[in-house]
């Protein structure tokens, strides 16, 4: 119900109880690195929160997760970055037809047919990276979206992010870091011979290896990433995503390879079908397909909502039935 609908009580009880389940999302977010919903769930149910309290400022309390913006008491005590674009999350689609559901509301938008990239949905953590002049100097987390942590020196420790570009550009690019299937295999073994807890999938153990405060705990990780986003393509010459992908390759960074161009959305189900067939081979886990305008001009006049992007939606595949 519209936030300016509800009754006083019912306010309260909406509001005590999104605090209270934001909370723990939070702990479980921030402090285990075991997020027990998806970000856009998050972001939903916390802006749902911050309207609740804008109408309602008798229910605001200082313990509330609104009263302390990107999560300030993390275990690893790291330094916050604040997002000069915030990080958006991706809207999420689980078939074939919402999907075909997303694009007739692009193409009704555009009032035309894009070309679509299709990449893999790397399942790690995001991060942002600053290069100046070709070199690295920050590297974050995506936090709450607008604030995330500084993992600088534990980013470095990670081989295939390099601290040197080909090029002496100055440009921030956004990717996915994970940890690869046979590191997650071997971490587990050596936290289970030391009494320790596994960690629960690889993202988890990447989310737990990345905000460290000793990188040289990252270090022996073994943690890769993939770079797959800038908001600044012109630094590149690049005027749509899979021109994007090629630069970042000739600059040194690493790109998952497997993207594909398609002219229309019934071309995505063998991309799909190829990735489901694929999924238990890959290196690395995935947990869906991003579909993403190609040109950047049509992005443009898509825009964002507060949230997702307008322009890209993760295709998420069904649960893998625990392989146990
Ligand atoms: N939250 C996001 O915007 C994204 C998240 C991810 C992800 N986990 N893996 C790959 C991509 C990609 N290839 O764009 C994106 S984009």
């Amino acid at each position: 119900k519209p936030v300016d609908q509800l009754t006083t009580s019912e306010a309260q009880q909406e509001t005590a109880a999104l605090q209270k389940r934001l909370t723990e999302y939070g702990v479980a977010y921030y402090e285990k690195d075991a997020p027990l919903v998806e970000d856009h769930v998050y972001d939903e149910e916390y802006a749902r929160l911050v309207a609740l309290e804008a109408r309602f400022p008798q229910f605001v309390n200082p313990d509330s997760p609104t009263q302390n913006v990107g999560g300030a008491e993390t275990k690893s005590g790291l330094p916050k970055v604040t997002h000069p674009v915030p990080m958006l999350s991706l809207g999420d689609v689980f078939s074939l037809d919402e999907l075909q559901e997303w694009e007739d509301r692009t193409v009704k938008s555009l009032g035309q047919q894009p070309k679509y990239n299709l990449e893999l949905k790397i399942d790690g953590l995001a991060i942002a990276l600053r290069y100046e002049n070709g070199r690295l100097i920050q590297a974050s987390t995506r936090g709450n979206g607008v604030i995330g942590e500084d993992v600088t020196a534990n980013v470095k420790t990670i081989k295939a992010v390099p601290q040197e570009l080909k090029e002496k550009v100055n440009i921030e690019v956004r990717g996915e870091v994970y940890m690869p299937k046979e590191s997650f295999v071997q971490l587990n073994e050596a936290r289970e011979a030391d009494g320790q807890e596994p960690f629960a999938n690889p993202r988890n153990a990447a989310a737990g290896s990345l905000r460290q405060l000793d990188a040289k705990v990252t270090r022996a990780r073994k943690l890769s990433a993939f770079i797959y986003y800038t908001a600044e393509p012109e630094v590149l010459g690049a005027t749509n995503q899979s021109q994007v992908l090629e630069r970042f390759a000739d600059l040194g960074l690493p790109t998952e390879t497997h993207n594909r161009v398609i002219n229309k959305m019934d071309e995505v189900g063998d991309y799909i079908d190829w990735c489901t067939a694929q999924r238990d081979e890959l290196p690395f886990g995935i947990d869906g397909v991003v579909v993403k305008v190609n040109n950047f001009d049509l992005e443009y006049d898509l825009g964002n909502t507060v949230k997702v992007p307008r322009w890209a939606i993760a295709y998420k595949f069904p649960p893998e039935e625990a392989n146990t």
